[in-house]
C-alpha cells in the first residue's frame, strides 16, 4: 500500500525540490507543492516535480471570488494534480466553482482553520469559535457544496470525520514527538493523526530539513 505521507517541499529552488523529492520518494506517498514552489516555478516546474512518478497535491490555497477561482482552477487543469486546495472560507458559491471546473481525477480539498492558528487568532480574526467549532463548521460546508474533503489539524478530523464519514481528510502540523513544532500551534503525531481518521499526511520540515531527508522519511513510516 501507498504511504499516507505527503511530503511538503517548500523551496523556491527547483533543482533542491528535485533533489529532495528523489531522496525520499521510496519512503512517501507523494510530493506537496505549495505557494513558495508554484510562485518561483509555475506549471512547468510542477510539471517537471510530477516527472518523478509520485502523485501531486497542489496546496495553493485558492481564496477568492467564485469566478476568479473557477477561472483559476480551469487554468490549473492540464497539470492534473492528485488534491488541489481552496480555502473553505471562501465560501459555498466559491467552493462549488472550484469543484466543477477541476479534473474529475483531482480530489478538491478545503482548509478548514490553517494548523498555524489558535483560539487567540481566531478571535484576533473575529471568530468567536473554538478551532475545533469553526473547522466542525467549514467542514459541513464543504461536504455540502460537494467537494472531496477537507485540511483540518489532527485535534479535530476525528470530529469531522464523524460530520463526514466517506470524507478525505488531509492532515498537516505533523510532527514526530521529538520534533520542534515551529509555527505550527495544532500539532500531533503521525501515528495518532491515523489513528483519528486522517486520509493522508501532510509532513515538510521534520523530513525536508533534516541531515538525511531519507532516514527522517523512513523512521517516520516506521511509526505508522
Ligand atoms: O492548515 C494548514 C494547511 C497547510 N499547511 C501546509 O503544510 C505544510 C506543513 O509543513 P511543516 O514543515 O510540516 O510544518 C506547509 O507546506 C504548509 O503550507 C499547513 O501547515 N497547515
Amino acid at each position: 500500500m501507498r504511504s499516507p505521507i505527503f511530503v511538503a517541499i517548500d523551496t523556491p529552488d527547483l533543482e533542491r525540490a528535485k533533489a529532495v523529492a528523489a531522496r525520499v520518494r521510496n519512503h512517501v506517498g507523494g510530493l506537496k507543492l505549495g505557494l513558495e514552489f508554484f510562485c518561483a516555478n509555475g506549471r512547468q516546474g510542477i510539471r517537471e516535480m510530477a516527472d518523478l512518478g509520485l502523485p501531486i497535491f497542489l496546496d495553493l490555497k485558492l481564496h477568492d471570488i467564485p469566478n476568479t477561482v473557477g477561472k483559476a482552477v480551469q487554468a490549473l487543469r492540464p497539470l492534473e494534480p492528485a488534491v488541489l486546495t481552496v480555502h473553505a472560507a471562501g465560501g459555498r458559491a466559491m467552493l462549488e466553482d472550484a469543484k466543477a471546473a477541476a479534473p474529475t481525477g483531482t480530489k478538491v480539498v478545503a482548509v478548514t482553520v490553517l494548523t498555524s492558528l489558535d483560539r487567540g487568532d481566531l478571535q484576533a480574526a473575529g471568530v468567536p469559535s473554538e478551532p475545533h467549532e469553526q473547522v466542525e463548521r467549514l467542514t459541513a460546508l464543504a461536504r455540502d457544496a460537494g467537494l472531496d474533503g477537507v485540511v483540518c489539524s489532527g485535534n479535530e478530523v476525528a470530529a469531522a470525520r464523524k460530520l463526514w464519514p466517506e470524507g478525505f481528510f488531509v492532515v498537516p502540523g505533523v510532527r514526530p514527538a521529538d520534533a520542534h513544532a515551529g509555527d505550527q500551534k495544532r500539532v500531533i503525531t503521525p501515528r495518532a493523526a491515523l489513528d483519528a481518521g486522517a486520509s493522508i499526511l501532510v509532513i515538510g520540515r521534520p523530513i525536508t530539513q533534516a541531515k538525511d531527508p531519507d532516514v527522517a522519511a523512513r523512521a517516520i513510516e516506521a511509526t505508522l
